[in-house]
């Protein structure tokens, strides 16, 4: 388990955060969320040991971390531009961390690192000739053979859109859950940490405005902020998809309208729930039609 406590972090004197509480239980998901210049990035690089904290505690498995330098802490980030080495091709990259330490994986792990993340048919190809969502599963693989006890993602998701997005989404979902492995995703977008995470921390004005699970967070908003900062965000995206299809099914509350988002949030019934979408405008036009 990770834990912070009371960290307070300034910049010149000036306090990016403080007083930052919270416990990570292994082989969770947990989306730090909130507004740009929040801190996102900052507490992330603190946790991989990448950025000193001004005061308070770190803790993994009960044993003090504070002081301890990022190559002992053994966790590991995915940048948010990959960092990819362009001189060397896919499989290289996969396997460069392995020079040094060779046995932290076996080739058969490798290999199903590999097969899990869609990659064997571009493993002789450069950097260069990869879109967005391939160099994004080679920068995981990369990270991933390593096999750090804590994976770090700053905005993951943050270049990529439609289906890839879907599918990176659910690759780091099943990598969590096969290896149990805990995993921190720095985002600024909701919708991205309500479908993502097993808890989602908001921070807003340097204090933790909410830890907990998404359906808690859209259930009991702690304050105003989280319910602007999510439920807006949220029912703007529903509006629009809703608006392509000229219904007027938009409830009024916003439980209610979130719970009728959800399917539309949870990329696999996407589909469903704009099929039925489509049937009842269809139905309605047909009946009006009929009407007159
Ligand atoms: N090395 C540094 N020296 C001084 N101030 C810094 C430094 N790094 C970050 N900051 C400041 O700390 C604050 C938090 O920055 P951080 O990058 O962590 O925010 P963020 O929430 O990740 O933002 P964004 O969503 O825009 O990426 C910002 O005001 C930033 O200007």
């Amino acid at each position: 388990m990770l834990e912070l406590r009371n960290v307070t972090k300034k910049y010149d004197g000036k306090v990016i955060f403080e007083d930052i509480s919270l416990k990570v239980n292994k082989g969770e998901i947990v989306s730090i969320l909130g507004p740009s210049g929040c801190g996102k990035t900052t507490l992330l690089h603190i946790i991989l040991g990448l950025t000193d904290i001004s005061s308070g505690r770190l803790a993994y498995d009960k044993e003090d971390i504070t002081r301890v330098p990022m190559k002992h802490r053994g966790f590991n980030i995915v940048f948010q531009d990959y960092a990819l080495f362009p001189n060397l091709n896919v499989k290289q990259n996969i396997e460069y961390g392995l020079r040094n330490r060779p046995n932290v994986s076996t080739q058969a792990e490798v290999d199903e690192l590999v097969d899990l993340l869609e990659i064997k048919p571009h493993l002789n190809k450069r950097i260069s000739q990869l879109s967005g969502g391939q160099k994004q599963r080679v920068a995981l693989a990369r990270t991933l053979v390593m096999k750090p006890k804590i994976l770090l993602l700053d905005e993951p998701l943050s270049a990529l859109d439609g289906v890839i997005k879907e599918t990176i989404k659910a690759r780091i979902r099943e990598i969590a859950e096969r290896y149990e492995l805990t995993t921190l995703i720095v985002t600024h977008d909701p919708e991205e940490a309500m479908t993502l995470s097993d808890r989602i921390l908001l921070l807003s004005d340097g204090k933790v405005a909410q830890y907990a699970k998404p359906s808690e967070i859209i259930k009991n908003p702690a304050n105003d902020f989280v319910k602007s900062f999510i439920l807006n965000q949220l029912n703007i995206k529903r509006r629009n998809i809703l608006s392509l299809f000229e219904t007027d099914d938009a409830p009024a509350d916003p439980l209610e309208k979130y719970t009728q988002m959800r399917p539309v949030l949870d990329g696999s019934s996407v589909t469903e729930d704009i099929n039925s979408i489509i049937q009842r405008t269809a139905a309605k036009s047909i009946k009006d039609t009929s009407k007159g």
